[in-house]
């Protein structure tokens, strides 16, 4: 659906694209995360053909977005800091926007409730909070139901209650098909989303790979455990516990060799301790940070 191929960008003598590449399948939710500054925006640009790259290549639904325009029909795109005309009522935007995409007026009302806004509908722009303007530009990149979706740090400024919500309907598209490219800073929405996670540091790729297998690389196997005081004795004896972290009232942070969470559970019930809860530590937040101090 997107295939980014080594592509290359420069300003002037500053290298911000260095040769990367990715690809998002149909019906796949890639993130790509990485610093300020990282390439993360120039790397969009020059998929959509706002900006040419000095090098690589990019297709979108088997089309080269360069040479072929048609293919924007498919694609909903949600910028950095949206730029909507200020005086303007959010319902206006999006109906210009439908007559543009070929989108009917029900279209237009279903995607307004959809992102919550009906009450403000009618009120220009120029007085909409950032997360409402955020709101309308998500609305506006999926009028006409389009088959690729490329977003831009969507999340910025938006409560969490949208976020939940808007999450859902990211799930929904996923299963329809639509295959969504997005940037963002918001680990929680990149967690509970992505099939894959694409982390860009100085213009390279310097991981690929799904959420947990994130989480293996820069932060090991860590397994939390709140069990009673019997447990740190069993843990400490087992050779593929590497670490034992206790935060004094009975729950311990366990880092494996290897993911042998099976044994550990199992070995832990044998010798008689009472695991109240046993899940695998999935801070993508502490993860993303260690990958970046690490590269
Ligand atoms: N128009 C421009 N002229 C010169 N340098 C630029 C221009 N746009 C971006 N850069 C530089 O290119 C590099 C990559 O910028 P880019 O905006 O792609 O990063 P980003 O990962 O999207 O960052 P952020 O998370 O802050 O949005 C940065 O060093 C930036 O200063």
């Amino acid at each position: 659906m997107i295939v980014i191929d080594r592509l290359k960008k420069k300003y002037g003598s500053k290298v911000a694209l260095n040769g990367v590449s990715l690809e998002v399948k149909k019906g796949e939710f890639v993130s790509v995360l990485g610093p300020n500054g990282a390439g993360k925006t120039t790397m969009i640009r020059c998929t959509l053909a706002l900006m040419f790259p000095d090098g690589g290549s990019v297709e979108i639904l088997g089309k080269n977005p360069f040479k072929d325009k048609s293919v924007f029909r498919e694609v909903g795109y949600v910028q950095e800091l949206p730029n909507l005309p200020p005086f303007l009522t959010g319902r206006q935007v999006l109906r210009l926007s439908a007559k543009m995409k070929g989108a009917s007026k029900d279209e237009v009302d279903e995607l307004l409730e959809l992102v919550g806004i009906e009450e403000f509908a009618d009120r220009q722009i120029a007085k909409y909070s950032k997360g409402m303007t955020q709101r309308i530009a998500i609305a506006e990149a999926l009028l006409g139901n389009p088959q690729v979706l490329i977003m831009d740090e969507p999340n910025i400024g938006v409560d969490p209650i949208f976020s939940l919500h808007i999450r859902d309907t990211f799930n929904k598209l996923k299963k329809k098909g639509t295959s969504i490219l997005m940037t963002s800073h918001e680990m929680e929405d990149v967690k509970k989303l992505s099939d894959k996670v694409v982390l860009i540091y100085r213009g390279n790729k310097v991981f690929e790979g799904n959420v947990e297998e994130l989480i293996k690389k820069f932060l090991g196997i860590v397994v939390v455990i709140e069990a009673d005081q019997r447990a740190e004795e069993v843990l400490k004896g087992l050779d593929f516990v590497k670490k034992v972290e206790s935060d004094g009232g009975g729950k311990y942070y366990v880092t494996l060799s290897e993911d042998k969470r099976e044994e550990l559970l199992r070995e832990l019930i044998f010798q008689g301790v009472k695991v109240r809860s046993y899940y695998l530590d999935v801070d993508i937040e502490k993860a993303y940070e260690r990958a970046i101090n690490n590269v």
